[in-house]
């Protein structure tokens, strides 16, 4: 392997308690919100069908016409205790927050630049009271933060002159202010989620992401960063060029998912998905497929049970208003959530062959197993074929314990776990399955239920 100076700093999971907190999330909440939102994806009548959040890219988007738009910024309905409690109610135990996209729009006072809340109608910080009341509905607040700034005349994709340089040293000067107060006005944040690094530019800077990193590190002991953030002494991000995880868990899965255990490669990661196919700040018109609850649930269980988290994408509107879809997304999960959430927090993947009709996932605390169901066979037999040397001691519904399923044994190790046929399934259900090890190769499989 190549010797790396600024590859990653450590091979394997993090074993510290804020990482285990993290990795036993399971459901997180993503806020994507901005000037953007004032356009709603529109621009003098026209549709614009990229992602809302990139519409200053768009031709048709009058650079100095977007960059006026922070004057209009004064949402009277921006509720942050509202929105925190709609998180609380859908299961959120996360939420990750852009505090400045690609724009560079800073959400929070900052004196860095001009181009923030305080020179908008609005005048106050959106930060402090949204990390203030996620704070108080026991969900842990994550920063969005995008080291491409469009507004930062140092910024650079590319670094080919002399000026390009000098300037470029000022744009990093700049990114290490903002981050810095982020952390000394934000201290109860327990992470960053960065994004807007894949220029050549910040991939020529190892050096300078890494003192950056281990600098925000000591201000904040246990503080959770993910792949995006460091290019390695080659210019990697995510993987170092040893193949090696940079960070503390993988981001690379947005708006998709590990299909098997082995995409995981064994790391922590979180998917990071939006309702419509592609649109993260608020549109107007969603157009194309929009997603269900009953889809999303499924991405969120397939995520627990490959080791990951699922962090799901709101948009708040230019009033700071949740869109009706949204709102009724977190409710329909939340229902969700309120039976089957055991199946979800402090679990993760179980080494069972995967089956066609769901999910297996398993507590880190008490070792039970889920089986979360959502294509129930015709015959009302589940199979199951567990681990060698286990036994199956008891199998019940989440939502009636008392009913007991007796495993039919059809050969080592595999059993058909007989449904609830009585019951008209409309949503997914789990089962859970209490075993034990054994160490002889018992043909039994599985003793009667006590
Ligand atoms: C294809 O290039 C990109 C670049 C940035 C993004 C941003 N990452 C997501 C988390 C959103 O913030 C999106 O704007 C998406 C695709």
């Amino acid at each position: 392997s190549l010797t790396l100076e600024y590859g990653a700093h450590r091979i394997g999971k993090r074993t510290d308690q804020m990482m285990e907190t993290w990795r036993n999330y399971g459901l997180g909440q993503f806020i994507h919100w901005g000037v953007y939102a004032l356009t709603g994806g529109h621009w003098d009548g026209e549709y614009y069908s990229g992602a809302a959040e990139w519409i200053r890219s768009w031709d048709k988007m009058p650079k100095d016409a977007y960059d006026q738009l922070y004057k209009s910024f004064d949402p009277k309905n921006y509720e942050p205790k509202a929105w925190a409690k709609q998180a609380k109610e859908m299961g959120a135990k996360y939420m990750i927050i852009t505090t400045k996209h690609h724009d560079g729009f800073s959400l929070w006072p900052s004196k860095y630049t001009d181009y923030d809340v305080t020179n908008s109608p609005y005048g106050n910080d959106i930060i402090g009271p949204l990390v203030e009341a996620y704070d108080a509905e026991g969900i842990d607040v994550y920063l969005y933060f995008s080291v491409m700034d469009w507004s930062q005349p140092g910024y650079r994709v590319s670094l080919e002159t002399e000026e390009d340089r000098t300037a470029y040293e000022d744009f990093k000067a700049f990114t290490r202010n903002q981050l810095i107060e982020l952390l000394e006005l934000y201290p109860s944040a327990k992470g960053l989620w960065f994004d807007g690094t894949w220029d050549e530019a910040w991939k020529e800077q190892a050096v300078f992401a890494d003192e950056l990193e281990k600098e925000m590190r000591a201000m904040i002991p246990g503080l959770i960063i993910g792949s995006r953030f460091r290019p390695d002494d080659y210019g990697n991000r995510h993987f170092d060029s040893n193949g090696d995880l940079m960070g503390d868990y993988e981001q690379g899965w947005e708006r998709k998912l590990p299909n098997t255990y082995e995409d995981t490669k064994g790391n922590d990661w979180d998917a990071v998905m939006t309702v419509p196919e592609n649109q993260w700040g608020y549109h107007s018109d969603w157009r194309g497929h929009v997603k269900s609850s009953y889809e999303l649930i499924e991405m969120l269980v397939k995520s627990v049970s490959l080791d990951g988290n699922f962090v799901l994408n709101f948009g708040p509107d230019g009033q700071g208003n949740i869109r009706s879809e949204e709102a009724k997304l977190a409710k329909e999960i939340g229902d969700w959530m309120k039976v089957n959430q055991k199946a979800i927090y402090s679990c993760g993947y179980l080494n069972w062959q995967k089956q066609d009709w769901g999910y297996y996932t398993q507590s880190r605390e008490d070792g039970k197993i889920y089986m979360v169901v959502f294509n129930q066979p015709l015959d009302g037999k589940l199979r199951v074929k567990t681990a060698d040397k286990v036994i199956l001691d008891k199998v019940y519904p989440l939502e009636n314990p008392g009913m007991i399923l007796t495993p039919e044994l059809i050969q080592k190790n595999e059993y058909f776990i007989p449904v609830i046929m009585d019951q008209k399934w409309t949503s997914p259900y789990v089962i859970v399955v209490e075993s034990s090890s054994t160490d002889e190769d018992k043909n039994g499989g599985f003793q009667k239920a006590k």
